[in-house]
């Protein structure tokens, strides 16, 4: 039996996501939480002749402890989305305390959950959510993720020129540091099957995955940001980690996790300077089973890139846990 938790679940991602959750096979609960319009998305989806037994929770009628208790993985898209011209650190204000909150009721009543953070800004919502759960005594740095596989997606789309797939998800792309901007890196020479990309080509690819969110939120102009994509890239990294949950083996996803806390993620931490960070991640029953690194495999090109991650991500890091220190005892 698996139970999945969708908090966020009324929003752009929330509810494709959930869609996607209820049409698999792979789940068999399915709790949506919202602090609006639950009660429709799930009357909605629960007359789709699936699997997943469906139920939605608002706050009133202790609706999160109901949604959480019994989760097996809980997924996270609650909060607000960019307009143009907001960079993801301006989502900070309003969005690390509404993680703050729903990490809180995790704490309480499903604290041994896989936990799949979407809500912005992943760089400093993610650390946020290793503090409080740190300071509350049941931190698996096994079972946090930052879900940072709309970048993969993104990689394996953009270069679908050069790496001739007919199924772009064919090629093999991993995307490593953090997600916003230059923190962003895509390894285009560690890809599988190895790609030819034009060298005069190869700075404006390398922006494209950075900036592709940017491309969206141009797009939807002023009315929010990825939600179709990103419904896609959370389900598909929430169904690795049930597939792998259910011992399924050989399950690789890149993912922003706490590196100390993972084996062979200290030794990352140690060459980067930065405790957390994307890399290409082994999945097992117990979730992160083993950080993979790849980073000293990388081109002189993808090294400069990296150092400008890495940068970037310590302040985002930072920031996040500052906030947890600073944050008004309970
Ligand atoms: N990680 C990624 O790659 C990625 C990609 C796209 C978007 N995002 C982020 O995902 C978040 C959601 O985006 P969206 O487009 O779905 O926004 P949205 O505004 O459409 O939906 C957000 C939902 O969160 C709900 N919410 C707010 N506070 C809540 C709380 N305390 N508890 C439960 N639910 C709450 C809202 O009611 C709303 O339904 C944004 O922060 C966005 O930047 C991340
Ligand atoms: O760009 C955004 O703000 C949303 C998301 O992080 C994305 O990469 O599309």
């Amino acid at each position: 039996m698996v139970k999945a938790a969708v908090l966020g679940a009324s929003g752009g991602i929330g509810q494709p996501l959930s869609l996607l959750l209820k049409i698999s096979p792979l789940i068999d609960e399915l709790a949506l939480y919202d602090v609006v319009n639950t009660p429709g998305v799930a009357a909605d989806l629960s007359h789709i002749s699936s699997v997943a037994n469906l139920k939605g929770y608002l706050p009133k009628d202790d609706g999160l402890e109901h949604a959480l208790t019994g989760a097996d993985i809980v997924v996270i898209p609650a909060g607000i989305p960019r307009k143009p011209g907001m960079t993801r650190d301006d989502l900070f204000k309003v969005n690390a305390g509404i993680v703050q909150t729903l990490i809180n009721g995790i704490v309480k009543f499903c604290p041994e959950a896989f936990i799949l953070i979407i809500s912005n800004p992943v760089n400093s919502t993610v650390p946020i959510a290793a503090e409080i759960l740190q300071d509350a005594g049941v931190f698996n740095p096994r079972h946090l993720f930052g879900v940072t596989t709309l970048d993969v997606v993104r990689a394996e789309t953009f270069v679908q020129e050069y790496s001739g797939e007919r199924d772009p998800s064919k090629a093999k792309i991993p995307v490593v540091g953090g997600h916003s901007g230059e923190t962003i890196v895509p390894l285009f020479s560690q890809a599988n099957p190895a790609l030819d990309i034009p060298a005069d080509k190869y700075d404006a690819l390398v922006h494209r995955v950075q900036f592709g969110g940017d491309e969206v939120v141009a797009a939807k102009d002023g009315t929010g940001s990825a939600t179709l994509s990103m419904a896609f890239a959370g389900f598909r990294f929430a169904e690795s980690v049930i597939k792998a949950f259910k011992g399924e083996m050989g399950i690789v996803e890149p993912t922003f996790i706490y590196l100390p806390g993972v084996p062979h993620g200290a030794a990352i931490a140690k060459a980067t300077g930065v405790d957390f960070f994307s890399v290409p991640v082994e999945l097992g029953a117990d979730g992160a089973s083993m950080a993979i690194d790849i980073l000293g495999s990388a081109t002189k090109k993808e090294k400069e890139l990296l150092d400008i991650s890495i940068k970037g991500l310590k302040g985002n890091i930072e920031k996040g846990i500052e906030f947890v220190k600073n944050a008004p005892p309970k």
